[in-house]
């Protein structure tokens, strides 16, 4: 008599041959090092043309004195950034309820209401826990977050665990290489509130929010456009339009990591998934976020899908960047003074 895994041993291969069914692990091994090294390689040029681009709007801004300011819109996966950006900028970015849905970065042109010109980056989203591995690979595709004038940190109202999402993204960022500053600086927005307004008109929990909000998007004024500077075309051919893989299906790819690392960081981040999923339907957990809601509130409300709240926003990134203009001019004739009075006798005669 035949014990279960002997009767496995000897059914597997017959049951596969009459499938007409091959496996081989070299193969699959060799696909996956070929796919790497092609991601690798990707993300090597993706920084090059970047470091390019920023380099061409840093010149034309020196050259008509009038800087493009970038921002970039950060926050955990699956905030609604894509949407946000595709609302603000009338671009049609990829969103997705899955895990890092973008995993692309693009800037978009988007006037405020001031008429001011910006570029608004989504970037890819955040998950807590990171093993290290891959906080590098989001290195590439995060460093228009570092680089960006001003960081725009959305949050998904609705998570069960706001607390541990916004904590993650500043841990992240200052991970990359984010100032202290710009972290001071950055705008953070509750998202999804039409959620909680929808919950509201069902009877059930009352809204955190009030009543208040923005206009909708249709009553938006950004005059959204694709990015032309320095002859560098924003279209969907343009060079602005940074993909790293066109593949949107194919995300899980983006995170393969070699047979070393794997095992390192496999148990740990298996693990942490299902214990966030503990935490989700933990009611103390939602008690505590509550709490944590009403100390720290965010700057704006709006739902990326519904438009409210959008106006306001752009008017609060109008007025920021306007205040750090302000702060820049003033640094500059500090230094500029100072060079007068104290500097090198050639340089005091041409600034003077
Ligand atoms: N109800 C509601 N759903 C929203 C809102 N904004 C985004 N969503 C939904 O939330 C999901 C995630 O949106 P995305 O824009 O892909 O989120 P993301 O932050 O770009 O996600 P990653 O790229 O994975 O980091 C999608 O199903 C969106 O339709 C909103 O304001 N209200
Ligand atoms: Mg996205």
């Amino acid at each position: 008599m035949l014990t279960g895994e002997e009767v496995e041993d000897v059914a597997l291969p017959v049951v596969l041959e009459k499938l007409n069914f091959s496996f081989s692990v070299e193969g699959l091994f060799l696909e996956i090092l070929e796919r790497r090294e092609t991601l690798l390689s990707q993300i090597k040029e993706i920084r090059r043309t970047r470091a390019l681009h920023r380099a061409s709007r840093k010149r034309h801004g020196q050259l008509d004195d009038q800087r493009l300011a970038t921002v970039a819109v950060v926050g955990y996966t699956n905030a609604g950034k894509s949407t946000l950006v595709s609302a603000l900028s009338g671009a049609d970015l990829y969103s997705d309820s899955r895990l890092f849905a973008t995993l692309d970065t693009r800037l978009k042109s988007v006037v405020l209401p001031s008429g001011r010109k910006v570029l608004l980056g989504d970037t890819v989203g955040f998950i807590s826990d990171l093993p290290v591995q891959l906080v590098k690979a989001f290195h590439a595709t995060l460093e228009e977050a570092v680089e960006a004038d001003l960081l725009v940190h959305l949050i998904d109202s609705t998570a069960p665990n706001i607390e541990e999402h916004r904590a993650t993204v500043l841990q992240v960022l200052q991970q990359i290489g984010v100032s202290e500053e710009k972290l001071q600086n950055m705008i953070e927005v509750w998202n999804k509130i039409d959620y909680e307004e929808e919950m509201s008109a069902d009877g059930e929990a009352s809204s955190l929010w009030g009543d208040e909000g923005g206009g909708i998007a249709s009553e938006l004024s950004t005059g959204a456009e694709d990015v032309e500077i320095n002859g560098f075309s924003g279209g969907s051919e343009g060079d602005f339009e940074e993909t790293i893989d066109s593949e949107q299906d194919d995300y899980s790819d983006g995170w393969l990591l070699s047979g070393d690392d794997q095992e390192m960081v496999g148990d740990h981040w298996l693990k942490t998934l299902d214990e966030r999923q503990g935490e989700a339907s933990d009611d103390l957990g939602m008690e505590k976020d509550v709490q944590w809601q009403a100390q720290h509130g965010p700057h704006v409300k709006i739902s990326a899908t519904t438009g409210v709240g959008l106006q306001e926003l752009l008017e609060l990134i109008d007025e920021r960047l306007k205040t750090q203009d302000e702060k820049l001019r003033k640094q500059n004739v500090v230094g500029r003074s100072f060079l007068i009075e104290n500097g090198d006798p050639h340089v005091r005669r041409r600034l003077a």
